[in-house]
């Protein structure tokens, strides 16, 4: 089966330093990939290649099939793939709903199998409105509650909530979750963890990018090891009962 999101060969490089090279990896539906290593590894510059804010030097990136290396990120958002970033990306003078309701904006017009649509009771894109979208995402994330309140006003563990509603809420096929435990206390990150449990169960395909090693042991069925911009392979998750092809 044709895996979501899959890297091809992917090397870049920042001059004469080689921070990816020559890497191979797919992003199965149904499943939380993660990607793990020390500081250095190559980690981001991948993740920014499989996104499309970096350009590889080489290697391809397809999307549920399709080449997609030479689109900007904006175009492979529109083509299902969403991200969350190291950096919370929300508006701080916007309410949590506000926040929410951009990324139900940005919903594809599309209607694609295995979104993440059913868990969440987001009914197909472009047979609802953005308000429906918005409202199932607070739900999934906890928020009703403060859906008026201002971002600004907030602590990081409620935002880092509101952005993946954000993402959550444009009806992604393909999440890739730049270390979204950063700034989490531990009930935190375990609700995060069922979260990301609960949409890979749905049929998304995940990535994970973490330093928060309790966190990807727990929701985690492929660890990918990275060290000097190259994969170690598949190790340390055990094979979750069900799960389909590694690699
Ligand atoms: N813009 C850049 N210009 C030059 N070198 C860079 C640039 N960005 C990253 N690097 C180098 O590329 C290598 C890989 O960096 P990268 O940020 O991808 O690693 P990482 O595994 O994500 O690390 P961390 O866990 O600290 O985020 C590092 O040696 C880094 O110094």
């Amino acid at each position: 089966m044709t895996a979501p999101l899959a890297a091809r060969g992917i090397t870049h490089r920042y001059g004469g330093f080689t921070a990816v090279d020559g890497v191979d990896l797919s992003v199965p539906a149904g499943r939380v990939t993660a990607l793990v290593g020390h500081n250095g590894a190559g980690k981001s510059t991948l993740f920014d290649c499989l996104c499309g804010t970096v350009r590889p030097t080489s290697g391809r990136v397809f999307l549920a099939g399709r080449d997609v290396t030479r689109l900007p990120d904006h175009a492979r958002a529109r083509l299902g793939l969403a991200r969350t970033f190291q950096q919370l990306a929300v508006f701080p003078g916007l309410t949590v709903e506000e926040n929410v309701r951009v990324g139900a904006e940005q919903r594809r017009g599309l209607t694609a199998p295995g979104l993440a649509a059913g868990l969440i009771g987001l009914p197909q894109p472009g047979r609802s409105s953005a308000r429906a979208a918005t409202r199932a995402a607070l739900r999934l994330l906890d928020l009703g509650a403060s859906h008026r309140l201002r971002a600004a006003d907030l602590p990081t563990g409620t935002l880092r909530r509101v952005e993946l509603a954000r993402v959550l809420a444009s009806s992604p096929t393909v999440l890739l979750l730049d270390e979204p435990a950063a700034g989490l206390d531990q009930d935190e990150a375990e609700a995060l963890g069922r979260v990301l449990r609960a949409l890979a169960a749905d049929g998304m395909a995940l990535l994970l990018v973490e330093h928060d090693l309790d966190l990807v042991q727990r929701v985690a069925d492929t660890v990918h090891e990275m060290a000097g911009g190259r994969l170690l392979g598949p190790g340390g998750a055990e094979e979750r009962e069900g799960g389909g092809e590694v690699r």
